[in-house]
């Protein structure tokens, strides 16, 4: 994972993101030049060439230079800063709690399904999300803003699964928050949860999703595929 983006882009330069948010950069490219940016933040023309040098730097704009200005589109990376920010005013404002990732489809090392078929939680699953789950998780690959954008999870109320053991071994704990899986196209399942299991093959770019049904059969799923995970509080 890059930390590009942690290192170079602060609020100065989000304020630029805004900006160009806000003059129509997430529906595709537009044209801007650096004397337009530095009049609406106020700043001088070396200034704002260095914010978008450094949104570019993060991953989070797209340049074209041409003669005359430059051509830019926000990348789904930048959107997801955006969208972080929203995320922290719906906070404030509306003591929305909900956290929202994205990343891609992808499949993993074929144990979600031992792990989620096993008794012990099982019957934790039944009582404590009101379903049993289909056997196995659907892995997502997080972009990098959204491994970043993770550790807003940890204001967020989990429901807690316990740590087991049976004659041969111990089982560790996990976490499951409720969550809603939506995709490029727009169809949305709700009623799933993110489990985070404390003892994990996958790193922090990988999240893995528990629900009643097979993801993959409900939203036609296949590998790769963008999907956008809203995370929230158990109700
Ligand atoms: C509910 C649950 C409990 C788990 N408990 C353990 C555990 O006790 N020890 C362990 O090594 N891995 C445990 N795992 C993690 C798996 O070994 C693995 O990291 C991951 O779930 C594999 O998923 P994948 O097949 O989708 O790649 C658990 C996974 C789940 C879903
Ligand atoms: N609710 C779920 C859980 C798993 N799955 C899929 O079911 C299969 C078995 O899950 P698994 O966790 O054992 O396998 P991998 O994620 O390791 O590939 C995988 O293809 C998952 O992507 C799903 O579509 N919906
Ligand atoms: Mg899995």
């Amino acid at each position: 994972m890059s930390n590009a983006a942690s290192i170079a882009v602060g609020h100065d330069e989000l304020a630029v993101l805004k900006l160009l948010a806000l003059d129509g950069g997430t529906g595709g490219e537009m044209k801007v030049s650096c004397a337009d940016v530095a009049e609406q933040v106020d700043a001088s023309t070396q200034t704002a060439s260095r914010r978008l040098q450094r949104l570019d730097d993060a991953g989070y704009v797209e340049r074209e230079t041409v003669t005359d200005g430059q051509w830019i589109a926000i990348t789904d990376d930048g959107e997801q800063a955006l969208r972080a920010e929203y995320e922290d005013y719906r906070r404030i404002f509306e003591g929305a709690s909900s956290v929202e990732l994205a990343g891609t489809v992808t499949g993993g090392m074929g144990e979600g399904r031992h792990y989620i078929s096993l008794p012990g939680y099982m019957r934790q699953f039944e009582e404590r999300l009101d379903y049993a789950p289909f056997e196995g998780t659907l892995n997502v690959d997080l972009t990098d803003a959204s491994v970043r954008r993770r550790s807003a999870l940890e204001s967020l109320e989990p429901v807690p699964i316990d740590g087991w053991e049976d004659e041969e071994r111990t089982y560790g704990p996990a976490i499951c928050y409720p969550a809603t899986i939506a995709t490029a196209d727009g169809q949305r399942y709700e009623g799933a949860h993110l489990i985070t299991p404390e003892r994990t093959h996958h790193d922090e770019d990988q999240i893995e999703l528990i629900a009643p049904d097979r993801l993959r059969d409900e939203l036609g799923l296949e590998d790769d595929e963008q999907v956008t995970v809203t995370v929230e509080e158990r109700r």
